[in-house]
């Protein structure tokens, strides 16, 4: 496994080194000890899966309220996605700018998110299936969000949704929140 960090305080790209054989390959996903080294969060209360059908489905910008702030590690098992973080936390040196990565099954890359930041992704393919391993039990009276548009923000996706739901249309803007996680 290959940890980078991405320039965004604390989150990481997590790659895996798949061994390859005739019958194709094995690769590693998660290793406790990884995760210990670098002081990443390691036990994973829930682990979840979102499939989007159409390509350029855009889900985000989500994040849960203190005391149900999530640490996230996010993979594409099928398809690609754009993935976003977003840093805020006041504290942070980075806080209030972006990071992206591309997240497929053929790259087998992961996105390690720490707790107050927000997340986001666009399917770059039909039929994107997400996994993530969250490291809190989900509250759907913490559940927050940003809008994906948000000019403060100024995220530079690849396309223009073609599909995303009206509750992710509805997210304030920044300015409007007054917002920190
Ligand atoms: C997140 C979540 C949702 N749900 C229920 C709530 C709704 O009835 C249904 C769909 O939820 P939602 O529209 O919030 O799903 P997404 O828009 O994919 O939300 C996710 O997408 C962004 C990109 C994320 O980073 C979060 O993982 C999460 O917010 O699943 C649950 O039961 N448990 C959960 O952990």
């Amino acid at each position: 496994m290959l940890f980078t960090r991405t320039d965004l305080e604390g989150v990481w790209l997590i790659e895996a080194s798949p061994i390859r054989d005739e019958r194709g390959s094995f690769a590693r996903t998660f290793c406790i000890d990884e995760m210990n080294v670098r002081g990443l969060e390691h036990r994973f209360a829930q682990h979840s899966l979102s499939r989007s059908t159409a390509k350029h489905t855009l889900r985000g910008l989500h994040f849960q309220r203190a005391p149900h702030a999530e640490v996230k590690v996010v993979s594409c098992l099928n398809g690609a996605i754009w993935d976003v973080a977003v840093d805020l936390r006041p504290q942070s040196p980075t806080y209030r700018r972006w990071t992206a990565a591309e997240l497929s099954a053929d790259n087998m890359r992961q996105l390690y998110i720490p707790k107050g930041c927000a997340h986001g992704f666009l399917s770059l393919t039909e039929d994107a299936l997400v996994g993530y391993l969250i490291s809190t039990r989900y509250d759907p009276s913490a559940a927050a969000g940003l809008r994906y548009d948000d000019p403060a923000l100024a995220i530079d996706w690849p396309a223009a949704p073609a599909v995303m739901s009206e509750k992710d249309r509805s997210w304030p803007l920044l300015a409007d929140s007054g917002h920190h996680a």
